[in-house]
């Protein structure tokens, strides 16, 4: 079983899971308002059944059905108009959703978008899901990789002010980055001896210490002790510049940039709309769309449903590898 958490109410993602669910047979459990997604599929006239998801039986693949466990609501929504004093529904969609795939019930989670600062607004500490499921599960360190057709783009930082990000890049932090980017990209892609390209963190990768030195006191010594005690093949640092290229890419399966802003724009211009965020490193399965919240959208029927799709079908193929691993080690 799948489930879904549409996330910030005012926002597309309520619309975007009632469409998927509309149009596309894959059982889901939407961890939501029940009363939410009813007045979305009235006001966009989306042809669906709303059923209560019982824990204790399991869902079947019925058309135009989606499965709902239902999270009221503190305060009504209108599209496009956020209210901070939904921000604690949103964290408690996800609380369930998460405790739910610790322990067992759901195979995998596929989150819609959040608006990170209206909860903020609301006096919460959050900067965003990967951060949020690595706490929530007791996990020392995730990984957040983005994908497309022939892209993945794995992050070092995440949402970091870019100004903390120098010092961020520390050895212990890109090992264990690099240990579980190379693990599931084993165990969850079936590659089995992935080639991972690593940027720089400077102009020109420092320029040989000439634009900043994290390169040489930091990455390339990481990079030749792991490349001495696993044989891992990892390529880098390189300038991010021109890493993005052809000529590297198609000897990669895997690029690890050191900040948000260096990988994503690349991945996101190749593929937004048809791309996936994963988190690598958690106890279960967790995929979600490229975009945001989409404010100017909301309740218009309008949004592209291509990243959630993608996200689908990613967190469908990741439970069938599983599953052959699990099948492969018994
Ligand atoms: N997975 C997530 O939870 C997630 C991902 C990215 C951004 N966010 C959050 O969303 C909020 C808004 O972020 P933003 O404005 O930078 O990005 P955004 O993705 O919401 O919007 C950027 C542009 O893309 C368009 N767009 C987004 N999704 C679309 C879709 N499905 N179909 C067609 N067009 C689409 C929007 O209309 C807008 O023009 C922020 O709080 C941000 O942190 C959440
Ligand atoms: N960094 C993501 C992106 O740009 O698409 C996005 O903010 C969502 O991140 P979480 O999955 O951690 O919420």
């Amino acid at each position: 079983m799948i489930a879904v958490t549409p996330g910030e109410p005012a926002g597309i993602g309520p619309e975007l899971v009632c469409r998927y669910a509309s149009e596309n047979s894959t059982p889901l459990v939407a961890i939501a308002s029940q009363a939410l997604l009813e007045s979305t599929c009235q006001a966009l006239d989306i042809d669906l059944v709303l059923e209560p998801f019982d824990p204790t039986q399991a869902v079947t693949n019925k058309p135009k059905t989606l499965y709902v466990l239902d999270v009221p609501l503190a305060v009504p929504t209108t599209p496009g108009q956020l209210n901070a004093s939904n921000a604690h529904y949103v964290l408690r969609t996800l609380e369930i959703a998460t405790d739910y795939c610790l322990d067992g019930t759901f195979e995998a989670l596929v989150t819609g978008p959040v608006q990170k600062s209206v909860i903020n607004d609301a006096g919460i500490t959050f900067s965003g899901h990967t951060e949020f499921l690595c706490e929530r599960s007791q996990c020392e360190r995730v990984v957040m990789m983005l994908a497309t057709e022939g892209l993945r783009v794995a992050l070092a930082t995440t949402h970091l002010p870019l100004k903390d990000v120098p010092n961020a890049i520390t050895a212990e932090l890109l090992e264990s980055i690099i240990s579980i980017l190379h693990h599931d990209l084993v165990s969850q892609f079936g590659i089995a001896q992935p080639r991972i390209l690593v940027c720089g963190l400077n102009p020109h990768a420092g320029e040989g210490g000439h634009m900043g030195r994290e390169e040489i006191d930091v990455i390339e010594p990481l990079l030749t002790k792991l490349r001495s005690q696993y044989q891992w093949h990892l390529t880098g640092p390189l300038p991010a510049d021109t890493l993005f290229t052809p000529k590297h890419l198609k000897q990669a399966d895997a690029v690890l940039a050191m900040y948000h802003d260096q990988g994503l724009p690349v991945l996101k211009y190749k593929g937004f709309g048809n791309a996936v965020n994963i988190t690598l490193g958690l106890p279960f399965i967790r995929t979600s769309v490229d975009h945001g919240t989409a404010l100017d959208l909301a309740g218009k029927g309008i949004a592209d449903l291509g990243s959630l799709k993608t996200a689908i079908t990613y967190a469908e193929a990741m439970i069938e590898a599983t599953h052959t691993q699990q099948a492969t080690s018994t």
